[in-house]
């Protein structure tokens, strides 16, 4: 059997999310005629279950040990949601596509179906310093708790009665099939998205060779979406930030350009940093890097400084 014939070896988390990625990934490749093999591997941010994810701290805590198998040439691709992908891609690693992204947005999940963010005394669950900030800038009413640990985890947690509702991206709550319990749709220009979510990350080693490379990408790669996830990565690149800060971008294309809006709010919400910018789909990388300096210049430094502050 000639090298490129050899079976696609997909390295996975094996989070329920993160398997349903994998089987979309392997269906997608079995329709080109490729033959996939699928390996479960584990990484920390499945495994320290009782830490919030800026307490572990480590950057790449869902994504180190995909990429070892990578270096180890033990799996082709890692699978990953982009938004779990650190924004600085190891030197010899590449990422080879991103998968269209569906719809982008925060939802809110009850198994009340009159559940709303405006009665008082509500407990809301979040995962991330993003919408936990969100959420106290734009209803103060709400008292925000931390709530991790996996989908399914999550939504046990929520059914035990720990929160009247949890926010969760629209994006792991379609592909695991809960949106009955969806009770309202968070509008993207408040809830403004993390970098990256609803879009899923297909990484590789630079070595891959390139017949396989080519062929992959052809299969899995969504052009506007890679556009866009460019400009959104470049913005989270300058600001240094990875999922355990609260800063949020969104880039959309329409003909030839990338729009992108971006920002950082500060922990308790009461300060919060937007700006947006445009530019041609050839220029995303510097587009990112503009707006996260803009940021920074308007008062986001000083943000992040009082986060890295208030953790030391
Ligand atoms: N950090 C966990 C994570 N990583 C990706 C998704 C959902 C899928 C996506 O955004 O692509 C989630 C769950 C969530 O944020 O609710």
């Amino acid at each position: 059997m000639s090298e490129n014939n050899k079976p696609i070896r997909i390295g996975t988390r094996g989070s329920r999310l993160a398997l349903w990625q994998t089987h979309f990934v392997a269906e997608k490749l079995r329709g080109a005629g490729l033959e996939v093999e699928i390996e479960i591997i584990n990484t920390k941010g499945d495994i320290v279950l009782d830490r919030s994810l800026d307490k572990i701290g480590a950057k790449g805590v869902f994504t180190e040990e995909l990429e070892e198998g990578l270096r180890a040439n033990t799996i082709d691709i890692a699978v990953h949601s982009a938004k779990d992908l650190q924004s600085q891609i190891p030197e010899d690693l590449e990422i080879l596509a991103f998968m269209e992204r569906e719809q982008v947005n925060d939802v809110v999940i009850s198994f009340d179906s009159q559940f709303s963010l405006e009665k008082e005394q509500i407990v809301v669950g979040t995962s991330s310093t993003r919408r936990r900030a969100l959420l106290s800038r734009y209803y103060p009413n709400v008292i925000a708790a931390e709530c991790r640990g996996n989908l399914q985890t999550r939504l046990q947690k929520l059914k035990d009665g720990q929160y009247d509702a949890i926010l969760l991206a629209y994006a792991g709550v379609h592909r695991m099939q809960y949106n009955h319990l969806i009770t309202e749709f968070l509008p993207t220009d408040k809830f403004v998205p993390a970098a990256g979510q609803g879009s899923i990350a297909i990484e590789c080693a630079k070595s891959l060779p390139l017949p396989r490379k080519e062929a992959l990408k052809a299969c899995l790669d969504h052009e506007e979406t890679h556009f866009c996830l460019l400009a959104e990565r470049s913005f989270l690149r300058t600001m240094e930030g990875g999922c355990s800060i609260p800063s949020f971008a969104l880039a959309t294309k329409a003909g030839n350009e990338v729009s992108i809006t971006g920002g950082v709010v500060s922990l308790d919400g009461q300060q919060m940093i937007t700006d947006t910018l445009t530019a041609p789909s050839d220029e995303v990388i510097a587009l990112g890097e503009r707006l996260g300096n803009n940021i920074l210049q308007m008062g986001g430094d000083k943000i992040l400084a009082d986060i890295r502050a208030a953790r030391a």
